[in-house]
């Protein structure tokens, strides 16, 4: 067991009662079954929205420390009584276990400061990860990006930057990492500036942008507390007081992009994921949108965000939404659960991309119109080829170089839930190609 109990044993004392006094249809029926399949009840207490709510995440080059810092920060929340201490190893591990039992979202990491709660998403670093980066990103309202000071900026550095401002987060925090493993100071001075270089190039506040140095092992292993819990610390300040809490599009009709699928018996289907916008009550009607099926209509019999039961969800939430009659095999990660008649699904839009260059870990070649890639919409993944609008001249012989800023019409092998201003991504064997930005729906 990962998580010392003598941390958790209020939170637990609180989760049995609020389980005993539950009137909730759901807890009931555990309290009357004890079935172990209904684990997502078990530790049901009603999460209350008692300070704002804000989705963050680390990013940043393999190896440099992500995972470190993740475990280091809910150590040092947990010592002041807002978060549980999650090892490194419970943090690190492969998401198919993560998937294990109906444990909704917990790829999710939760902790809070004084000022706010977070939810917070450790994004592996290594290139075959970099799907889970990109659909991890797009929850993220701002992020930390890591850089081991023993080895400054490197390529994916530059990518997850890149990724992050794509996806529309507009400020981050820089950790400075392993700075115990350094003997020269003056090595840190020259990390930091082309930190901030390297952030006014991608359109951030390189001059006012946070800067801790710091290191995440120390932290952890409780050594060196200059370095180590200090700068944690400092870190959570940066955090709490330069990335904004988000405006919720809580006014918008709901929309919530399928993650994952959970079977729970006795129960039926959970869908969970991010929900993108609007408030959606228990027991509304919804539809299902997306992977080339029809429209499917049904109803959310209950919600559960943060592993507690909840009246209603809402944007920025991370829930898990109950289907009536609803098979598991009829929902796919990357379809949209909608209010009815809000969203449809499309197969031809016009894209504005950027081409990622060699640097950035994009293609090293360019490509010709018919090109074939696939399209990272939400937390869907699409086939699709590429061709220049009509009217472009010799459309036939132009070619997309790396680095290249342009316009092509993509045409969805199948449709999926997809509007104007919509980012994506478009990706080949598993390298980044480009980032774009829907402008136009045309089918
Ligand atoms: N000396 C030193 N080593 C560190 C520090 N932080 C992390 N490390 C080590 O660096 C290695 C990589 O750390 P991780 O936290 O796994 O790095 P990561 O960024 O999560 O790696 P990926 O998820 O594979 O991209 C581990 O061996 C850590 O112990 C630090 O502050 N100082
Ligand atoms: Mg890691």
């Amino acid at each position: 067991m990962s998580v010392s109990l003598r941390a958790i044993a209020p939170f637990a004392r609180a989760a049995r009662s609020a389980f005993r006094q539950s009137t909730n249809p759901l807890v009931t029926l555990q309290r009357q079954t004890q079935s172990p399949v209904l684990n997502w009840a078990r530790y049901a207490s009603v999460y209350q929205r008692t300070k704002p709510h804000v989705n963050i995440g680390t990013i940043g080059h393999v190896d440099h420390g992500k995972t470190t810092l993740s475990a280091a920060i809910t150590k040092r929340q947990a010592e002041k009584g807002m978060a549980e201490f999650l090892e490194y190893g419970s943090i690190d591990k492969a998401p198919e276990e993560r998937k294990r039992g109906i444990t909704i979202s917990t790829a999710h990491i939760e902790y809070s400061t004084e000022a706010r709660h977070y939810s917070h998403v450790d994004c592996p670093g290594h290139a075959d990860y970099i799907k889970n980066m990109i659909t991890g990103a797009a929850s993220m309202d701002g992020a930390i990006i890591v850089v081991a000071a023993s080895d400054g900026q490197m390529p994916q550095t530059r990518e997850h930057l890149l990724l992050a401002r794509q996806i529309g987060i507009q400020r981050v925090v820089v950790f400075v990492n392993k700075v115990d493993a350094l003997e020269d100071p003056e090595m840190l001075e020259l990390v930091e500036m082309e930190m901030r270089e390297l952030l006014s190039t991608y359109g951030f506040d390189g001059d006012e942008t946070p800067v801790v140095l710091g290191s995440a092992l120390c932290a952890l292993e409780g050594k060196r507390p200059d370095i180590g819990e200090s700068k944690i610390d400092e870190l959570m300040k940066a955090v709490d007081e330069w990335i904004p809490t988000p405006a919720r599009d809580t006014d918008k009709p709901f929309l919530m992009s399928v993650e994952d699928v959970f079977s729970i018996p006795g129960r039926g289907t959970v869908a969970s994921g991010r929900v993108e916008r609007g408030v959606l009550k228990r027991d509304s009607e919804v539809e299902l949108i997306g992977k080339g099926t029809e429209v499917i209509k049904t109803k959310v019999t209950d919600i559960e965000t943060f592993h507690k039961i909840c009246e209603e969800a809402q944007a920025g939430d991370n829930s898990g939404l109950l289907l009536r009659s609803i098979r598991r095999e009829d929902v796919k990660r990357g379809m949209v659960i909608c209010k009815p008649g809000s969203v449809k699904a499309h197969k031809k839009v016009m894209l504005s991309m950027y081409v990622l260059s060699k640097e950035e870990g994009g293609r090293h070649k360019g490509f010709h119109q018919n090109y074939r890639p696939q399209i990272y919409v939400r937390s869907a993944d699409e086939s699709c080829v590429l061709m220049f609008p009509e009217g472009t001249e010799e459309a036939d012989s132009k070619m997309v170089m790396p680095g290249d800023n342009v316009e092509m019409v993509a045409e969805l092998w199948q449709p999926i839930a997809i509007e104007v201003g919509q980012r994506l991504t478009v990706r080949e064997g598993g390298r980044t190609v480009a980032t774009g930005l829907v402008t136009r729906v045309l089918e």
